[in-house]
């Protein structure tokens, strides 16, 4: 069974089409990234889970079940951190949980979760008084009471130092080993490279990819950008350096250089160009990244689709913003 499954879904605000035509799968077990840029369509989409909105179109399941006929059942076997949680701010840490225990009917210990999250010695002040990071973590715990078959976390790095969120992303990989499905929305990519399995990536509403960590890799490629600023380039060098192995385009506008190249051919082409009697001022290259694939997704003309599963997971990704 899926955890989440959606089909021919679709959500109209007035004018709005915010989410179009979407189908998504997220297999059991599976910690899924869900991405895009503001206004994708993100938030729509969890609140569709979560019967906060009704689909226009389309059916929506979750754990099975249908979250309109079965909301009650549907939440009390999935756990929200939601996007700009707010406390109360008069209660404690500890009684934040509590009445988050009580609500599920759960039986966990609030001293446990306030230490799994990183707030132990925190628990006795006041919500009021927490900073925005330490207000996160009290959400996750709250999300993590029951031990929930499905986690739905909206941005849940939000505030978080990088120490923060390298522990909340420890906690996502144990409640995943523990069974559980995580539905891991953010904008940030190096969050979700770090931690997920798969990532489906929306824009304007749509799924534009649907992919394992790994499988996106692979689409990126090794290649680097090579930048070069040369005095004399004519065509003649110009197709020198394109005859080189490993070198897939090259470009010149003035005195600048582009070549698209994989790394190890960086050498080969500066030597081909003085060859060729150019004067190279100067270089400097750049790898792709994931982050290019992303943005030339959320930002750029939409490339070839990428579809796969499975994947592994690789922790400190850089820190990137998808579509900001
Ligand atoms: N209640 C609503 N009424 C009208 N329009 C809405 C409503 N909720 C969302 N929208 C619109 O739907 C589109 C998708 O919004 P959504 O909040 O789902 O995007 P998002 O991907 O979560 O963005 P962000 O990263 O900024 O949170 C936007 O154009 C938004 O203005």
């Amino acid at each position: 069974m899926a955890a989440i499954e959606l089909d021919g879904v679709d959500k109209r605000f007035g004018d709005v089409l915010a989410v179009d035509g979407l189908d998504l799968t997220v297999p059991e077990g599976e910690v899924f990234g869900f991405l895009g840029p503001n206004g994708a369509g993100k938030s729509t989409t969890i609140n569709l889970l979560l019967d906060f909105v009704r689909p226009t179109a389309g059916t929506v399941r979750v754990l099975g079940m249908d979250p309109q006929a079965d909301s009650v059942a549907v939440r009390e076997r999935t756990g929200v951190l939601p996007e700009g949680f707010s406390t109360y701010e008069r209660l404690t840490g500890r009684e934040h949980l509590e009445f988050a225990i009580e609500s599920k009917a759960a039986d966990a210990d609030p001293d446990a979760i306030l230490e799994r999250v990183g707030l132990d010695g925190d628990g006795d002040r006041k919500a009021g008084g927490y900073s925005k990071g330490m207000a996160q973590r009290l959400a996750l715990g709250m999300a993590l009471i029951g031990e929930p078959d499905l986690l739905i976390l909206d941005e849940p790095s939000s505030g978080l130092d990088p120490a923060g969120a390298k522990e909340m992303r420890d906690i996502v990989r144990e409640e995943a080993d523990r069974g559980a499905t995580v539905f891991f929305s953010s904008h940030v990519l190096g969050q979700v490279e770090a931690v997920c399995d798969s990532v489906g990536i929306m824009r304007d509403g749509t799924l534009v990819a649907r992919d394992s960590v790994e499988g996106l890799r692979e689409a990126v490629g090794s290649g680097a950008t090579l930048s070069i600023t040369a005095t004399g380039v004519d065509d003649d060098a110009l197709a020198g350096v394109r005859a080189l192995d490993g070198v897939d385009t090259a470009t010149a506008e003035g005195d600048a250089v582009t070549v698209q190249c994989d790394p190890e051919a960086k050498t080969a082409v500066i030597g081909a160009l003085e060859d060729a009697g150019v004067v190279v001022d100067d270089f400097s290259t750049r790898e792709s990244s994931l982050e290019d694939l992303f943005l030339a997704y959320t930002e750029g003309e939409t490339p070839t689709e990428t579809h796969g599963s499975g994947g592994d997971t690789d922790d400190g990704a850089a820190e990137s913003e998808v579509g900001r």
